[in-house]
C-alpha cells in the first residue's frame, strides 16, 4: 500500500520522538511491503521563528493533502510570553480546528512489565483498560472572548466556554460507539453542579444513551473523577468529557501506565485526515538530553496504521514489539526502575525496530517449517 503521511515534528522532544516513530514506520514498511511517503511541515515555535506564524498555510495544505498526520509536540519557554498570535500552542489549536478534529481518543492500558514504574500500587492499576474521549475543537480553549478586560475600573480577564449542542452530540456519540465495541460503559465527566455547559452536556449524554440500550451511562463530577481515576481506575471503560477536563484527566491517567511518555492519541474528524500525537508536550526540561520516551509517539503511529489505513497486523506488530522490549527490561529514564536497562531515546527506538525485524525473521523460519 502507498500512503502519504504529513509529519509535523514541532518543538523540543517533539522532534526527537517523531524521528523515532518515522524509523519504526520505515521498518514496518520494509517488513510488510508498504510505501510510506513522509512529507514534513512546520508548526509551533519553529514555524514562528522561521515564518512568523505558528501554523503556516503550507502546513495546513500539506495536512489536508495527506492520508494521515503525525505530530510530535509544540511549545517552549521561548514563545510563552509572546502575544497570542505568536504563541506556539496556537498552531496546535488551529490545526485541530482546520482539520475538524473534534475527538481526541486517548487509550490508557496497563503494562504488566511497568507495574513498578507507577507510583500506584499494582493491585490498583493491574488490568486497567480505559479510553478517554476528549472533545478537541470546542470548549474553553476556543471560546471567544478570551482576553484581558477592564470592568468597573478594575483589571480583569475573561475566557469563554461555549459549545453548540451538535458539537457535544457528535463526541458523545463517538464515545458510545466505542463502548459498544468494548465493555459497554460510558462515564460522562462534567461539572454539572456549577456549569450550565455541563448541564447541557449531561442532557445530551442522556438523549444519546437512548440509542444504545446495551451501554451503561454514568455521570461523574470532574473533581470526584480526578480522585476516582487514582483510587479505582478499573471502574472506567470509555470516558467522555469536555476539552480542558479531558486534557487534565488524561495526563493524570498516564500515571496508571507509569509515564506521560507512554500515552498515544488519535484525533478524529468527520472526513479525515486524522491526526496522531503523543499526549505529552515538548518537555523543555529534557530536550536534547536523549532521555525522552519515544513510546507514546510510536504507539500513536500504530494507532494511525490501524485507524487510518486499516493495517491491523502492522499495528499489532508495533505494539507487540513495544511490549517485548519493555518485557526485556529496556527503559528510558522516565520508566526506569531498579535492575532494568537504562537506554536513550534512540536506543529504545533501535530496540523496537530490531524486535520488529527479528519477529519477522522468526515468523519466516516458522513458516518454512510449517
Ligand atoms: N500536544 C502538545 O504539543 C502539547 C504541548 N505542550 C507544551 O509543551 C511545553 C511543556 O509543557 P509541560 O507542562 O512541561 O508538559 P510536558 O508534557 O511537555 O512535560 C511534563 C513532564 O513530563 C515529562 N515528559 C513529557 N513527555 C515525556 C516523554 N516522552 N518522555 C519522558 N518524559 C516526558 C517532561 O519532562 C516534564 O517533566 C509547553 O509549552 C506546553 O504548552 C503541552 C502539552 C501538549
Ligand atoms: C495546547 C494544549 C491544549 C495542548 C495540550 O495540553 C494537549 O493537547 O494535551
Ligand atoms: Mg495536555
Amino acid at each position: 500500500m502507498k500512503k502519504r503521511i504529513a509529519v509535523l515534528p514541532g518543538d523540543g522532544i517533539g522532534k526527537e520522538v517523531a524521528k523515532g516513530a518515522i524509523e519504526v514506520l520505515q521498518a514496518v514498511g520494509e517488513r510488510f511491503g508498504h510505501q510510506f511517503y513522509f512529507q514534513y511541515g512546520m508548526i509551533g515555535g519553529e514555524a514562528i521563528d522561521t515564518l512568523g506564524t505558528p501554523l503556516p498555510d503550507e502546513t495546513i495544505e500539506l495536512c489536508k493533502q495527506s492520508d494521515a498526520v503525525l505530530l510530535g509536540a509544540v511549545g517552549g519557554p521561548k514563545w510563552e510570553k509572546k502575544p497570542a498570535h505568536l504563541r506556539s500552542e496556537q498552531g496546535l489549536l488551529r490545526i485541530r480546528k482546520e482539520l475538524g478534529l473534534y475527538a481526541n481518543v486517548r487509550p490508557t492500558s496497563y503494562y504488566p512489565s511497568l507495574a513498578d514504574a507507577s507510583p500506584l500500587r499494582k493491585e490498583v492499576i493491574e488490568g486497567v483498560e480505559m479510553v478517554m474521549v476528549r472533545e478537541l475543537s470546542g470548549g474553553i480553549y476556543f471560546g471567544k472572548p478570551s482576553e484581558r478586560i477592564q470592568k468597573n475600573g478594575e483589571d480583569g480577564v475573561v475566557d469563554t466556554l461555549y459549545y453548540q449542542r451538535a458539537e457535544i452530540e457528535r463526541v458523545v456519540r463517538l464515545a458510545f460507539e466505542l463502548a459498544v465495541e468494548r465493555k459497554g460503559k460510558v462515564t460522562s465527566i462534567d461539572k454539572a453542579n456549577v456549569l450550565e455547559s455541563s448541564r447541557m452536556w449531561r442532557e445530551v449524554a442522556e438523549v444519546i444513551s437512548k440509542d444504545y440500550p446495551d451501554v451503561e451511562l454514568e455521570h461523574m463530577l470532574v473533581d470526584n473523577a480526578a480522585m476516582q481515576m487514582i483510587k479505582n481506575p478499573k471502574q472506567f471503560d470509555v470516558v467522555v468529557t469536555e476539552n480542558m477536563f479531558g486534557d487534565i484527566l488524561s495526563d493524570e491517567a498516564s500515571v496508571l501506565t507509569g509515564s506521560l511518555g507512554m500515552l498515544p492519541s488519535a484525533s478524529l474528524s468527520e472526513r479525515g485526515p486524522y491526526l496522531y500525537e503523543p499526549i505529552h508536550g515538548s518537555a523543555p526540561d529534557i530536550k536534547g538530553k536523549g532521555s525522552a520516551n519515544p513510546i507514546a509517539m510510536i504507539l500513536s503511529a500504530a494507532m494511525m496504521l490501524r485507524q487510518s489505513f486499516g493495517m491491523n497486523e502492522e499495528a499489532d506488530a508495533i505494539e507487540q514489539a513495544v511490549n517485548q522490549v519493555l518485557d526485556a527490561g529496556y527503559r528510558t529514564k522516565d520508566i526506569m526502575t531498579f535492575g532494568k536497562k537504562l537506554v536513550t531515546t534512540d536506543e529504545m527506538v533501535g530496540e523496537i525496530k530490531a524486535t520488529l525485524m527479528d519477529n519477522e525473521a522468526i515468523m519466516y523460519i516458522m513458516s518454512a517449517y510449517a
